[in-house]
Formats: C-alpha cells, structure tokens, sequence
C-alpha cells in the first residue's frame, strides 16, 4: 500500500472536465421550482436590458429631436419603472439563489461525510488527516460559485448574448457583423488558456492539500515539535511549502489573467471595426445617430456578458479539480463491506476461531501466515510478542477492520464475513492508545459508547471502573467540558473516561490494544480494578507490553514470525522456559 504524504502531490484520477461539470451541476435539479423562478426574473431582466438602448434611441430619434416633451416624459416614467422591477428581480434573485447554492454544498458535504465513514482504514492509512480535510471543507467550498454563476452567469449571459447579435443582425447586418468580426479569434484564444491552465489548477489544488496535510500535522504534533524544539525545522518545512502553494497559484492565475486582456482587445477590435464600418463604408448618411448608439450600447452589452462567460470559463477550469477531487472520495468503493446475503449476528456469546487465517496489508508481505485458534466465551486471551509481530492485527481482522486473504476468522461459528459489519462491531468494545476524548461534556463523551444510556446507567459504567469518585470531586462533575483530545484531564483519568464510555456500551467482545501504556504503573494498579471490571464476563483480548496487566489472563498467545509461538498461563509458559519465559525475564531485569 503506498502512503501518500504532505510531501508528495496526490494522485487525482481524471475523470474528464465535462462528465465532472454535469455531475456537479445535476445537483441543480432538485431545486426545479426554485430554479424556474430564479430564470423567469434573468428574463424579465434580459428583456429590460435589451429594451433599453431601443428606449433610448426612440428617445432620441423620434421624442427629443421631434420636441414632443409629453411623450417622452411618458417614455421616462415607463423605462423607470421597467428598471425599479428589474433591480428588484436581481435582488430576489441572488437571495434565491445563495440559498440554493448552500444547500447543494451541504448535501454534498454530508454525501461526502457519509461516504467516507463507510471506508476502510486502509483508506485512512493511506493519506494524512489533512488532506482529507482539505477536500470536505476548501474543495467543497470552491464549487459554490461555479453552481452559483451557471446559473446567474452562463444561462442569461448566453441568452443575452444570443439575443444581442440577433437585434444586431436584424437592425443592421453590416455593422452587426464588423462589431462582432473579432469574436472567433477570442474564443480560440481563450480554449487555449484554459487547456493549459486546468493542469496548473490541478497543481495548485495538490500544493493546498500538502499545505493543508502539515499544517494538521503540525499542530497535532505540537507538542512533540516543542519538546524536542523543532520549531526552526518544522517552520522551514512550513515555508517551503507555502512558497509551492504560492508558485503553483501564481503560474495558474498568470494564464488566467490573459484571458481579460484578450476580450478587452476583441471588444475594442469590435467598436474601431463598427465606427469604421459604418463611417467610412457605409457612409454618415446611411446610419442615423440613434442607431450608432444604440450599436455602442449593444456591442458593449454583447461584450459584457462575454467577460462574464470567460470569466465563469476560467472559473470552471480553476474550480473543476476541486470538484475531480471531490467525487474522487466519493467514487473510493469501500472496501470493507456487508454483501448482499449478510445477515444480523444475534447477541454474542463470545466464541471467537480462527482458520487457517493469512493476512497481508500490501498484498506482499504477509504479516499472518496460517494462525488457527479457538477462543471459548467469556475467556480472557493475552496476545504479546515483540514489535511489529501482529498482535494488532490479529484484533482488528476480529473487529473487520481488514479483510482476510486465506482463511476464516468467525464469531459464535459465523464467518465475519457473512453477518452485517454494524451488527458486529456495535457488540464489541475496542480500547486502544489513543483515548481519543471529543469536546463536550464527560457525560456526552461517555454516552458515545451507547448513545440512547441514561444517567442511571452511565454512572453505573463510571461506578465499575472506578472513575465515579474522581468525576464527582470535578465542579462541574459530569458536566465538565472537556477540550480536544480530553485536555484538562491527566492521563489516567482520560483512560478511566475511555473505560467508562466501553463499560457503558456493554460488549460482549472486548479489545484491549496497549489500552494501559500511557499510564504509569502507579496509576495503572489504582485502575486496574477497573480493567477487572470492564474484562468480566466478557471475551477479552488484552495486547501489553507490560506483562505484569496480564498476570491473569486465561490464555496467553505469543505472537512472532506470522503465527502463534507459545500459548499457555503465565504460569504454564514460565515453566516452558521459552519465547514468553525470555521477555517475562527481560522486563524483570529492566524493572530491578
Ligand atoms: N496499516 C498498515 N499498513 C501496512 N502495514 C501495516 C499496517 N499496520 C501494520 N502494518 C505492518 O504489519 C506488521 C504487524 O503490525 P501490528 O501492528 O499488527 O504489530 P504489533 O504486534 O501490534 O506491533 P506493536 O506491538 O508494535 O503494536 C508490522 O510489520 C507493521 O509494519
């Protein structure tokens, strides 16, 4: 499996740019009576716009030159209130749609959410948290104007533009077609920025996620930086990366950037060619005043919506790979998954077997080769061995957190496999580290475990680990919010917090993963009645390096080169004089 970090661009599958468009668009089409709305009122708009250069050269043509005050005042009154109607409709418009274009980012963003939940960890093994990050929030954010300006830019600017040229092409052909001569020279020019630009965009997308992936990192990490006062390295990581982020965004934009000028160029192009036309070939005679002017009004409204148009081309071109990386995600299939025949697994008992069980995470390397082994309910199984052995993984093919490659890990006789992933895992309790606390009040944190629990029985679970006493002498007591990560507690207490929340969730299998080896081994025997506890009555798998947590477990395996070395008590393995008896020995050297 390869693992992608900050400092390495990701690796975005091209999808193409149209499918990718149609794809974010089509979440337009939920909002049918919104949008209908939305483009009755551009309409009516564009029809305003288009009548008034026409009311200005009747206007001038018939009502100014011909003296007729009344008309004209009448003229007035109608173009205004045409207008009034007009700024009206934008400002509706805008409401409407910002409301739409929010919506259509929340769905995807829980669309989005969703669909990562139900990935693998192999998924989340593979890349940092913060590029992640990166794409829920900043590429999400990024498609909120492209949705926006389809609507308000690309439908009325293009059915301005169609409708200006034909105007132009009815009232007067000659000059219609010398102010728009410029016009297929532009659109060249601009499918030629944006051919080159969207990989430059792609590339700034990938710098701002490798900003974004250290950034997450870095500050996770802050207090390993502090202590070990890497600060000048980490900052100097920082900037080079920044600056990446930066190079990369000024090498998009630089393309971009043309664009304007082309249009500016073709636009005036378009006016010296109509003044040209209509002066010098068809002569002052054959064009009167009031249609040069309206001609100018028009071109410039031929070219406005034309900026538009490119400027919404460009933004497409600068926001479609966040859009590509977005669907990426959604597209990731999931590799852990329920097949189509599973089936809810009843309340466990507890029985958990191994067969011919092989194991490997890069399809190379195998880190299990052929374990077999028979837990009986309630029994309570000690893996240990050295580092890297696989103890760890042993645990998390019996939560289905990978799947095997040969073999048959099954519960009560049924195949992991074939029994639905949410039935499985909502009866076992997983413990590792990483007490992971999330912010909000201790109680919430320890509901997490079962969220329908009362208090009665949360005080219970806290109660049988022994982490009452210490929550009621807290002010707040139960109610004590707690930071990210649990900060404000000491290591112990979060680890009693963590057991708490597992009691209360009552599993029936439970893991135990170095659960205990942030804590001291002072305060790991004022918990250890807790462990007891939360280990009664239950199948247990308990990993420690510290083999004095597992005195009493029923069985314990040895775990080295793929398989099960040993396998025995404590006492039984002492006696064998072997793997189990040498690490045992070691760590009793180390502790005299
Ligand atoms: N997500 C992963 N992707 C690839 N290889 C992995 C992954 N997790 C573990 N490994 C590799 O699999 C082997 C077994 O790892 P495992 O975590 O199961 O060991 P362990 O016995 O629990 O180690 P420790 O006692 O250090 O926690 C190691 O060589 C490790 O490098």
């Amino acid at each position: 499996m390869s693992f992608n970090s900050y400092k390495e661009d990701e690796e975005v599958i091209k999808t193409g740019k149209m499918r990718t468009l149609l794809r974010m668009l089509s979440y337009l089409l939920a909002y049918k009576k919104e949008l209908t709305l939305v483009l009755f009122i551009i309409a009516f708009c564009i029809i305003v716009s288009l009548i008034n250069p026409l009311l200005i050269e009747e206007a001038i043509d018939n009502y100014i030159s011909a003296g007729n005050g009344q008309g004209l005042f009448r003229l007035v009154v109608f173009a205004l209130i045409l207008n009034l109607l007009m700024i009206g409709g934008i400002k509706l418009r805008m409401y409407i749609m910002a409301k739409v274009c929010n919506s259509i980012l929340l769905t995807i963003r829980q669309e989005l959410y969703s669909h990562i939940q139900t990935l693998d960890l192999q998924f989340f093994d593979s890349r940092p948290t913060g590029k992640i990050l990166a794409r829920i929030i900043g590429d999400i954010n990024s498609l909120k104007e492209v949705l926006n300006n389809f609507v308000t830019t690309l439908i009325p600017d293009f059915a301005t533009v169609v409708a200006v040229a034909v105007i132009m092409f009815v009232k007067n052909p000659p000059l219609a077609a010398a102010s728009l001569c410029s016009l297929p020279v532009m659109a060249v020019c601009v499918w030629l920025i944006q051919f080159y630009s969207h990989k430059k965009w792609q590339d700034f997308r990938r710098k701002s996620s490798n900003l974004n992936a250290f950034i997450h990192e870095d500050m996770s990490g802050m207090r390993i930086i502090q202590s070990f006062t890497a600060e000048e390295e980490t900052r100097r990581t920082f900037d080079e990366l920044l600056y990446a982020h930066q190079k990369s965004f000024v090498k998009a934009v630089r393309l971009v950037d043309g664009m304007g000028s082309i249009i500016d160029l073709s636009w005036g192009a378009g006016i010296a060619a109509l003044y040209f036309t209509g002066i010098k070939i068809l002569g002052v005679e054959a064009v009167s005043i009031g249609t040069f002017l309206a001609f100018g009004s028009y071109i410039g409204m031929f070219w406005n919506p034309i900026m538009n148009l490119s400027n919404f081309y460009n933004q497409i071109i600068t926001n479609i790979a966040a859009a590509e990386r977005v669907f990426e995600i959604m597209d990731t299939p999931a590799g852990i998954t329920d097949d189509a025949f599973v089936t809810q697994i009843p309340p466990i008992r507890g029985e958990v077997a191994f067969s011919h069980v092989s194991f490997s995470y890069d399809q190379n390397t195998k880190v299990l080769n052929d374990v077999s082994f028979r837990i009986k309910p309630g029994e309570t199984i000690a893996l240990v061995g050295p580092t890297g052995a696989g103890k760890t993984t042993i645990v998390n093919l019996i939560s289905r957190f990978y799947d095997v490659q040969d073999g048959i890990v099954s519960i009560d006789g049924r195949d992991v496999k074939a029994v639905s992933i949410e039935s499985l895992r909502s009866q076992m309790g997983i413990m590792t580290q990483d007490n992971f606390l999330f912010t909000g009040t201790i109680k919430e944190n320890i509901r997490y475990g079962k969220l329908d629990a009362t208090d009665e029985e949360i005080i219970e679970a806290t109660k049988a680990v022994h982490a009452h006493d210490f929550i009621s002498k807290l002010e707040k007591g139960y109610d004590t919010l707690l930071s990210e990560r649990g900060g404000g507690l000491s290591a112990g207490q979060k680890q009693l917090l963590a057991f708490a929340r597992t009691m209360v969730s009552k599993p029936s299998i439970l893991i135990l993963d170095e659960a205990t080896s942030s804590i001291d081994t002072q305060t790991e025997l004022l918990i250890q009645e807790g462990i007891d506890a939360l280990l009664k009555g239950r199948t247990s798998f308990v990993i420690a390096h510290r083999l004095s947590t597992i005195q009493k477990a029923d069985r314990i395996f040895v775990i080295d080169k793929g398989g099960i070395v040993e396998e025995g008590t404590a006492a039984q393995l002492i006696a064998k004089k072997g793997a189990y008896y040498k690490l045992h020995t070691a760590q009793m050297a180390e502790a005299y």
